[in-house]
């Protein structure tokens, strides 16, 4: 068979159609609230679409931030991927760009013959050739792309809690106020609200156009409406929102439950008003909320910690570094060192970190610390420590107590987290 891999066409965008409703069809462990996953619910795999909605699909399908490849098999596209341009938060706040994978699909008449292989390869050479210096994307399957030098970045977390189980450890008194909003109004406050957090938080993506467009009318997608809450501060500027849902469900298993959908707070106070309502919600029996950060503070706030249940941890954004120099030299690092990092396939780089940045260079010196470029995606959000990865056998220590050094380097403040996806 002939292969041919390369952008596809205005002309082709309707054929690449065929490809995208099978991205969809891995196990999802349980359905994820409709609109706030990964972005709109009109993507396409989600959604059925008459013969005219597709045609506008296609019409629309290709823009500078969306950049599909396919792969042709004797002239017909069997398989296909794309890279989103968006940015995420490194340490230190600098917002760089990341070629976003998303859209992955082989045919499943074309599986396994190499046809992905050879679309990422196409699409990371494209990334390098944009200058950007990271790839990422989060994953179907954990067992994927770790070939392509991908690995597990920010991970995230669903609980829950029985409300019976909830007991405030002090009184809180909110310096500002609640206040539930229309669907207009929180059209207007996510967009600023999420720009506001996305500054100050590392590992975060920003929305890709169109993102909260569909907030003026989440579907009721059997989870209900959605109902918004913010928070105000003093001074009435909104320092916090939540997006939840109250679906109702003949099985009294199912009823009663309050789904958080989307959470941020910019301040303490916001924090703690926002989860004060929703956890003493009348006429509910518990709270689920999904894709929450893994050092949720909510736990500390309560009398008996144990109360919250994880009930899923997932890793979400997977990293692949294509620069080392530039990654590196892109954020800035808890303490001040040098250490030589050997990356395999990628060079020994002497790195030189300081809390205002760092220097990195190529270097002939002996490497402190090896590791492939697997590893270097994990470390450097600082959501994973090298100390682990070094138990594992994963990172090489050749000079004694550099983990423990490039651990001191990377610490992040808070884990780092992405509540928007691509
Ligand atoms: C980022 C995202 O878009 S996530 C969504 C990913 N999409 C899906 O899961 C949809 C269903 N799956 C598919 O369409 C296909 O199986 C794909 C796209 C995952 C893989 O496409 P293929 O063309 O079959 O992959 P290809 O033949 O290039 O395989 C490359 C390597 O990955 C391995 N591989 C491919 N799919 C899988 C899998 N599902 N699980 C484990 N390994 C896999 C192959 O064995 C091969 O390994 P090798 O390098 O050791 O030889």
């Amino acid at each position: 068979m002939a292969i041919e891999i390369r952008p596809v066409s205005q002309a082709e965008t309707k054929e690449y159609l065929r490809v995208l409703p099978y991205v969809n069809g891995f196990p999802q462990e349980e359905p994820e609230p409709s609109a706030w996953y990964a972005g709109s619910a009109a993507w396409l795999p989600q959604v059925q679409k008459t013969p005219a909605e597709l045609e506008q699909y296609a019409e629309e399908l290709l823009t500078d931030w969306f950049r599909p490849q396919a792969a042709f098999v004797d002239g017909k596209i069997a398989g296909g991927s794309a890279i989103v341009s968006v940015q995420v938060t490194v340490p230190g706040g600098q917002q760089v760009a990341l070629g976003g994978v998303t859209s992955t699909a082989v045919l499943p008449t074309y599986r396994r013959r190499g046809l992905l292989r050879q679309i990422m390869s196409a699409m990371l050479d494209d990334c390098r050739e944009r200058g950007e210096f990271l790839a990422g994307l989060s994953a179907s399957e954990a067992t994927i792309y770790g070939r392509y030098g991908f690995s597990p970045a920010t991970f995230q977390h669903r609980w829950e809690v029985r409300r019976t189980d909830v007991a405030f450890r002090s009184e809180f008194t909110d310096p500002g106020a609640l206040e539930l909003v229309d669907h207009a109004v929180a059209a207007e406050v996510w967009p600023v609200l999420h720009e506001q957090v996305r500054a100050v938080r590392v590992g975060e993506i920003s929305p890709l156009p169109g993102k909260w467009d569909g907030l003026g009318g989440l579907p009721a997608d059997g989870s209900g409406p959605a109902h918004h809450l913010i928070h105000r501060d003093a001074t009435g500027a909104v320092d916090g929102a939540a997006i939840f849902r109250l679906p109702w469900s003949p099985d009294p298993e199912q009823a009663g439950v309050l789904q958080v959908e989307a959470f941020e707070a910019l301040t303490a106070d916001a924090y703690r008003a926002l989860w004060g309502l929703l956890l003493d919600f009348d006429l509910t029996k518990r709270v689920v909320a999904a894709r929450r950060p893994v050092d949720e503070p909510l736990r500390w706030m309560l009398t008996n910690p144990r109360a919250l249940k994880l009930t899923r941890t997932r890793d979400n954004l997977w990293l692949r570094v294509l620069d080392v120099r530039r990654a590196l030299e892109a954020r800035t690092y808890a303490a001040t060192d040098s250490l030589v990092l050997e990356i395999h396939g990628e060079g020994r780089w002497r790195l030189d970190a300081t809390p205002d940045g760092a220097d990195c260079t190529a270097s002939d010196a002996q490497p402190d610390l090896s590791m492939s470029v697997n590893e270097l995606g994990s470390l450097y959000l600082g959501g994973v420590r090298a100390s682990e990865l070094s138990y594992a056998g994963r990172v090489a220590e050749r000079t004694p107590g550099a983990v423990s050094r490039l651990d001191a380097l990377l610490r992040p403040d808070r884990a780092p987290h992405n509540a928007v996806g691509f």
